[in-house]
């Protein structure tokens, strides 16, 4: 069930949008209509936002991300297209109607946290419920709930000043989450934090995301942290969407070149998975052993660990436990080195190397007879 649809949308600022607009439609390019002073934020986007899904758009800055956001929730309406929520037309709502999904249905949660300095925590993380109307103590008690799912148990008698900036981020998603919206927009929402407590934000909506089942609609310049969060992808370029797939597809089979370039850089390890580059097991024993197994969703870089701890190739299981496939060591290799062709022969030397001595530090294991997977 799709909670969001976008249907050939168009932001244009300028004297005359809806000129933009035809012109766009007429092959106008993005550039053309800069030159006369009229800017093209978002062209002809189109894309479904499934229940519980984290649906992330990315794309570097001035491509139009904020833009579409904003028209999702109908704070931007869009020069042309519809929005629809729960398959209602946004477009269409009278302005009091409007401000209703806001408050209850779509819940946005900005970079820069956005928090009242002169109210306490949990006065901050209760304000969505204060606009709703909800009762003081009621709203105390649903904000309260709130700051415990972000991990703020005991910190709503502070003030903002007292918090870190990552606290301060989680006071802006609790205040999203105590509203009991279930679609949650995100812009950048977590650029400002530093490395660390950036990663560990994304862990935590993750992990909400599993118990809460929001739907969220998440945007980001960082193709990793796109990555790491998304159920699917939009890239966004000068305004128009080039491609929506899985982490893996855009990895996989990048639109363009522009996609490409991208991907470049991405953590090959934690987007892969198990179940893409497993085989068939060859063996009907495969799995007997009592070594370590994996599950088609487990990442390369665990598979990696747990193919350096077994003597034989990884078996991956499914959740009923069955062995769906099997990961050999040159296979592993392959797909994180981004190759998928036949290995050159070689007769050099180190094709007849003797096997590796222990690493530095680690001793050496008698060799296993070779298992079952
Ligand atoms: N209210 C506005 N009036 C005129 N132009 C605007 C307005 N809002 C956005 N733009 C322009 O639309 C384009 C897209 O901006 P937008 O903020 O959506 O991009 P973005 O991808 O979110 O970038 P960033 O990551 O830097 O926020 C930019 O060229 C921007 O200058």
């Amino acid at each position: 069930m799709y909670r969001l649809q976008a249907e050939h949308l168009y932001k244009v600022f300028g004297a005359d949008p809806e000129d933009g607009v035809r012109r766009l439609e007429a092959g106008a390019g993005r550039d053309e209509l800069r030159e006369s002073g009229t800017t093209a934020a978002v062209i002809d986007a189109s894309f479904d936002v499934r229940e519980g899904e984290i649906f992330v758009v990315m794309g570097l800055s001035g491509s139009g991300k904020s833009t579409l956001l904003r028209t999702l929730n109908g704070l931007n309406p869009p020069t042309a297209g519809r929005v629809l929520f729960d398959g209602r037309d946004l477009t269409a709502l009278s302005p009091r109607e409007l401000r209703r999904v806001r408050s209850h249905g779509i819940s946005m949660v900005f970079q820069h946290f956005a928090l009242f300095p002169h109210r306490s925590v949990l006065q901050n993380a209760a304000y969505g419920l204060e606009v709703q109307g909800v009762g003081r103590r009621e709203r105390e008690e649903r904000a309260t709930r709130a700051l415990e799912l972000t991990g703020l148990s005991g910190w709503g008698d502070s003030w903002p000043d007292e918090l870190s900036g990552g606290m301060q981020q989680r006071v802006g998603l609790a205040r999203a989450l105590a509203t009991d919206a279930d679609v949650l927009l995100m812009d950048e929402s977590f650029s400002a934090l530093d490395p660390l407590i950036r990663r560990d934000m994304q862990d935590q909506l993750l992990e909400l995301q599993r118990s809460l089942k929001k739907t969220i609609v998440f945007i980001t310049h960082d193709l990793n942290e796109a990555m790491r969060l998304g159920d699917r992808v939009a890239v966004m370029r000068d305004g128009r969407i080039v491609q929506i797939g899985t982490p893996e597809d855009i990895l996989l089979r990048p639109a363009d070149d522009y996609v490409s370039s991208f991907v470049h850089d991405v953590d090959r390890s934690r987007v892969l998975t198990a179940g893409t580059v497993m085989e068939p097991p060859r063996r009907p024993d495969a799995g007997d052993c009592r070594c370590e197994t994996v599950a088609p969703r487990t990442p390369l870089a665990d598979v990696l660990q747990v193919s350096a701890r077994v003597p034989h190739p990884v078996a991956v299981r499914d959740q009923a436990g069955e062995v769906v496939g099997v990961i050999a060591k040159e296979r592993l290799l392959a797909a994180l080195g981004d190759h998928d062709g036949p290995v050159t022969p070689c007769t050099g030397d180190t094709a007849h190397a003797a096997p590796p001595a222990a690493a530095p530090g680690v001793p050496a294991q008698p060799r296993k007879e070779a298992a079952s997977a």
